[in-house]
């Protein structure tokens, strides 16, 4: 069975992280397995509270899994500090793991912060010259090209700038744009790939940067191409979010199409 790996954040709601991912990589016939960075205290309204795993700890759940699962893709997700981003960074190199998939996670879509500040330029230096790809949505794509949130920006020009950065793609999400299509491009550093679906009418969209970025990991694993692997994913994040799952009172996650097996 072909194996991922996920480096993320716990979602105690259940919509987005470390739960988002493995339940993505379950959809696709994945074998997921976790480093927890954070623990959030989090629901569809928000997350409330949360707090860094110690370096050791991450550090010792990177060796456990490295050192005897075989991953054929790896992603990262909410990684809350600098220390947390040196250590995957060292482990990736050590271990030399292919296929490494950063969602560069900021804020999340409550709008609170999930990753330190002084930890951008960790993230940039350190992290992204090893990504095969890096999936930010728009204002994390600003941030990381040292621009102001408030500046109007195409997709082309962010997605150039930041692939100087070292990564070999880049896909900046538009999902936060206005508009009937819900537009993501990639660039290779020669030409540009646009992932286009009709904009689903909801504000349910917890998890859906976590799911794709876990989505592309999962193709990458089974053995597709980027191009392949992203439009697979676009496909299935699309469906996800029409499914929706209402559960909560706030910002509802998407649906992951867990089928209930009958034991009978
Ligand atoms: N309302 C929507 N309808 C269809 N696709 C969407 C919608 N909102 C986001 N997406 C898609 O979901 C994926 C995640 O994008 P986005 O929400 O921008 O990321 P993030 O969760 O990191 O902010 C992208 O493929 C984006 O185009
Ligand atoms: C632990 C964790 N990781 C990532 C996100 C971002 O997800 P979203 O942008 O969909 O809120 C989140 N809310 N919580």
């Amino acid at each position: 069975m072909k194996q991922a790996l996920t480096i993320a954040g716990s979602d105690s709601g259940g919509g987005a992280g470390i739960q988002a991912d493995l339940k993505t990589m379950t959809a696709f016939g994945v074998y997921g397995a976790s480093v927890i960075t954070a623990i959030t205290a989090q629901n569809t309204l928000g997350v409330q509270s949360f707090e860094a795993v110690s370096i050791d700890l991450v550090s010792k759940q990177l060796d456990s899994v490295l050192s005897d699962l075989d991953f054929a893709a790896l992603k990262t997700g909410m990684l809350a500090n600098s220390k947390i981003i040196k250590i995957v960074a060292e482990k990736v190199k050590e271990y030399k793991v292919n296929n490494l998939v950063v969602d560069p996670v900021m804020v999340a879509t409550s709008g609170d912060i999930l990753l330190a500040k002084e930890a951008i330029t960790i993230i940039k230096d350190k992290l992204i010259p090893l990504a095969k790809i890096i999936t930010p949505n728009l204002n994390e794509a600003k941030v990381l090209s040292g621009r102001r949130i408030d500046e109007k920006l195409s997709l082309e020009v962010l997605a150039s700038e930041l692939h100087k950065l070292g990564c070999e793609y880049v896909l900046v999400k538009g999902g936060h744009q206005k508009g009937d299509i819900a537009k993501d491009l990639l660039f290779d550093g020669v030409d540009f790939v646009e992932y286009t679906a009709k904009r689903v009418d909801t504000k349910d969209i917890h998890g859906t940067g976590c799911t794709l970025s876990a989505a592309i990991a999962s193709n990458l694993a089974l053995g597709y191409d980027i191009k392949e692997a992203i439009e697979r994913s676009k496909r299935y994040i699309t469906e996800a979010i029409k499914a929706g799952c209402k559960v909560g009172k706030g910002n509802n996650p998407v649906n992951h199409f867990t089928r209930v097996y009958s034991l009978e």
